[in-house]
């Protein structure tokens, strides 16, 4: 393979090299919610900062854990975990944001993900559909754990993972949209509780890999419950999210030092 990082001993994209980032890494979408959960780490410092990745390394406990940014969607968050793992990382947490789709999920609440449903195209390209996008179950575990701990009101279930964030949003102005739609109710009718961007393929890369990845989610809204004119209003603030993702991590690690 072409070495695109030129002997720099650097990771091409993220720009971060092995010993750079601990065994346990943050991951959300956006790279300013970076430093929203390295104020959480001991002593972080800025290891990265490359095109949507964002890398700060610190401790949590004495243990080294690391935040990187995977940017929007399959592609990048592919990347990045690829990355990370040539790095020295096998164990991912997502925190994310969603719109709740199930009826009972609703804004402020979090959305841990059991598997998500792959209609990215990410994915796609790692393993046959038929290939189900799970989380790691000691991962779910850690952060139902983690969503008790900060008092949160959580949802555990199956979540959907798109390209089009438009497509979820307003589906009957594009062209396509028609299919969309027949999907989404589909997905409404199995009880999927949310819809968000990277799941689905962190969970596949992860398993390509042979790594640990779970993902949780700040419920930002609910188009569902708007539809039917119940109470939606709008939560952006992650660091419920974040608090009960950093409370995980402890566990994990007080559990996986006990393995
Ligand atoms: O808030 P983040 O982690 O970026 O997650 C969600 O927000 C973005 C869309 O607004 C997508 O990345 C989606 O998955
Ligand atoms: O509705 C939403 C909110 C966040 N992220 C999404 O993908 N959809």
């Amino acid at each position: 393979m072409i070495d695109y990082a030129e002997g720099s001993g650097k990771q091409y994209h993220i720009g971060v090299g092995k010993g750079e980032v601990g065994r346990y890494v943050f991951l959300p979408g956006d790279p300013k919610r970076c430093e929203k959960i390295a104020k959480y780490f001991d002593q972080p410092v800025k290891v990265g900062d490359s095109r949507e990745f964002v890398t700060y390394t610190g401790y949590l406990n004495g243990v080294k854990v690391s935040v990187t940014s995977t940017g929007v969607g399959g592609p990048s968050a592919s990347i990045a975990m690829e990355e990370l793992v040539a790095c020295g990382a096998d164990t991912f947490i997502r925190v994310g944001t969603c719109g709740g789709m199930d009826m009972n999920v609703q804004s402020g609440d979090l959305v841990i993900a059991t598997g998500a449903i792959r209609m990215e195209g990410t994915s796609k390209e790692y393993a046959p559909i038929e290939y189900p996008a799970v989380a790691d179950l000691d991962m779910v575990n850690a952060l139902v754990e983690g969503a008790k701990r900060v008092n949160a009101s959580y949802h555990t279930g199956v979540v959907e993972c798109k390209d089009a964030f438009y497509g979820q949003h307003r589906p009957e102005t594009l062209p396509n949209g028609q299919d969309l739609l027949r999907k989404w109710n589909a997905w409404l009718g199995m009880g999927c509780k949310a819809s968000e961007m990277e799941s689905a393929a962190l969970f596949i890369v992860a398993g390509y890999l042979h790594v640990r990845c779970g993902t949780t989610l700040l419920v930002v809204a609910n188009q569902e419950r708007e539809k039917q004119g119940l109470p939606n209003p709008q939560v952006h603030d992650t660091d419920l999210a974040i608090r009960s993702a950093i409370e995980a991590v402890k566990y994990l690690i007080e559990t996986d030092e006990n393995h």
